[in-house]
């Protein structure tokens, strides 16, 4: 049997099969629903469902022999083009569910994927997902050319099969390390250009996949960026400024989501993307509190959270679409997660508060500090103005202490041979933390910044 694994999965139909393991708790009610709407992202209809509850999977084909029969008879009843299982697969387990059913099988991650491929529209982007197959990909290059080892000739003759096998594993080894190299090169580039526009405060949505975040940047910095009832509708971050009332200018970045049992390599290769993450001075985690999963969609956010080393960063909870999200369960998440905001992107209800809470959350990061400097240095006085509330000066006869209010950051980029900076105490005993090693002050204006030609 001759199945081509080439074609993605577009206007195809599938049937969708889970099998509940004891040690993975169930995320919605409907625990094939999320599945179901990847399927359907993918652009394919989902035509059969099937769930099974086991102690473990079964070692060659995950689901037992009964069901394997039960899944060969909705497949043929429903005419399905695909099997598309919600667990992740061996090579050996999808090869022998092929031969059980007929059909073209294939799991969750490599679903994710073949979504990933149709939308991934930047060169950023198309390299993280190219990557992410490749590796999806090389240890099962082994089941496509086993047709071929057939053709063996003789004791000790390697077949063509073999032979192929090794060409085809070294040149997809070798482009693995060539797209590496290339977004090692894209993660350096970005890491400079979003240090080099730090002289904003950044904030960056991030969340579950379909939460709303689109939507929220939208309304909230009148923009048009695409927004959809679709999962993964966004792979590419946007950067807008967004005039934060009673502060000023802030920059903001929208962000590809998560979903739970994201494959650790995609989540490797989207370094760049999430780069504006990493940066950011706050994260703004946006959760679809009209959800049913909503407690478990939080939970697997804030692990790939941990998983990209960002857990730590100061964020703020938005429990999303309260306009339709039941007013019980809101009041659970409320309890549950003291501190967040609920809004609604969609009405516009609630964002004052967000906005408030917002500002406070970004106030939480200045210190207080003499910053002492020579009289001449008109360059960062005026940096200390621009970014921060100037409280008192003290002029001796050839150097001045400028009393001020600041975001740490940028106190910390002051070179030391070009001032003193001394945090001030706080009255708590709270000793602010020093600041972190200096960069050169960067005046790099974001208007020239070229990876921001968003930025209206
Ligand atoms: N009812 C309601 N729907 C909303 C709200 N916010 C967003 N939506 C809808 O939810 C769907 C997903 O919105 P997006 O903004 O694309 O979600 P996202 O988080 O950017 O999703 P990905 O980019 O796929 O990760 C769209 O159909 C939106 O119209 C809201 O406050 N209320
Ligand atoms: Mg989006």
């Amino acid at each position: 049997m001759e199945i081509d694994r080439k074609q993605g999965v577009a206007s195809e139909t599938a049937v969708v099969v889970g099998v509940h393991l004891p040690e993975h708790p169930t995320l919605a009610e409907e625990p094939l629903d999320e599945l179901a709407g990847l399927v359907e992202s993918a652009g394919a209809e989902v035509v059969g469902r099937l769930y099974q509850r086991r102690e473990t999977p079964d070692m060659t084909t995950y689901i037992g022999k009964g069901k394997l029969g039960e899944l060969k008879q909705l497949v043929e009843a429903s005419e399905a083009d695909i099997v598309v299982f919600d667990n992740d697969l061996s090579p050996a387990q999808i090869r022998n569910l092929e031969e059980g059913v007929g059909v073209k099988v294939l799991d969750r991650t490599e679903l994710i994927l073949d979504i990933f491929s149709t939308r991934a529209q930047t060169h950023e982007a198309r390299l993280a997902v190219e990557l992410a197959q490749l590796e999806y990909s090389l240890p099962r290059l082994k089941r496509m050319w086993t047709h071929l080892s057939r053709l063996k000739m003789g004791v000790g003759m390697r077949g063509p099969g073999e032979k192929q096998l090794e060409t085809d594993r070294r040149l997809v080894e070798k482009r693995i390390s060539d797209l590496k190299r290339e977004l090692d090169k894209v993660l350096h580039r970005k890491e400079r250009e979003v240090a080099a526009r730090s002289d904003r405060m950044t904030v960056s949505l991030v969340g579950y996949t379909n939460a709303g975040k689109s939507t929220l940047l939208n309304r909230l910095t009148a923009s048009d960026v695409y927004a959809k009832d679709q999962l993964f509708a966004t792979l590419d971050t946007r950067t807008r400024r967004w005039q934060l009332p009673d502060w000023g200018p802030v920059l903001i970045s929208d962000t590809v989501g998560f979903i739970r049992d994201l494959p650790h390599r995609l989540i490797a290769s989207f370094k760049a993307t999430l780069e504006e993450a990493r940066q950011a001075d706050l994260l703004l985690h946006v959760a679809d509190a009209s959800s049913t999963a909503a407690i478990d969609q939080i939970r697997a956010v804030y692990d790939v959270l941990a998983e990209i080393g960002i857990e730590q960063k100061d964020t703020l909870l938005i429990l999303n679409k309260a306009d339709t999200a039941d007013d019980a369960q809101l009041t659970v998440l409320e309890r549950r997660y003291p501190g967040s905001v609920r809004v609604s992107a969609r009405t516009g209800a609630g964002l004052d508060r967000l906005c408030l809470a917002v500002s406070d959350a970004l106030s939480a990061g200045f210190i207080e500090a003499d910053v002492e400097t020579s009289i001449g240095n008109g360059r960062l006085l005026a940096y200390l103005a621009k970014h921060g509330e100037i409280l008192s000066r003290t002029f001796t006869e050839d150097r001045v202490v400028v009393h001020c209010r600041a975001p740490q950051k940028y106190l910390g980029r002051i070179a030391p041979e070009e001032a003193e900076v001394r945090p001030r105490v706080r009255d708590h005993g709270h000793h602010p933390a020093p600041a972190p090693s200096p960069a050169p002050l960067s005046e790099g204006p974001i208007d020239r910044d070229p990876s921001l030609e968003d930025v209206a």
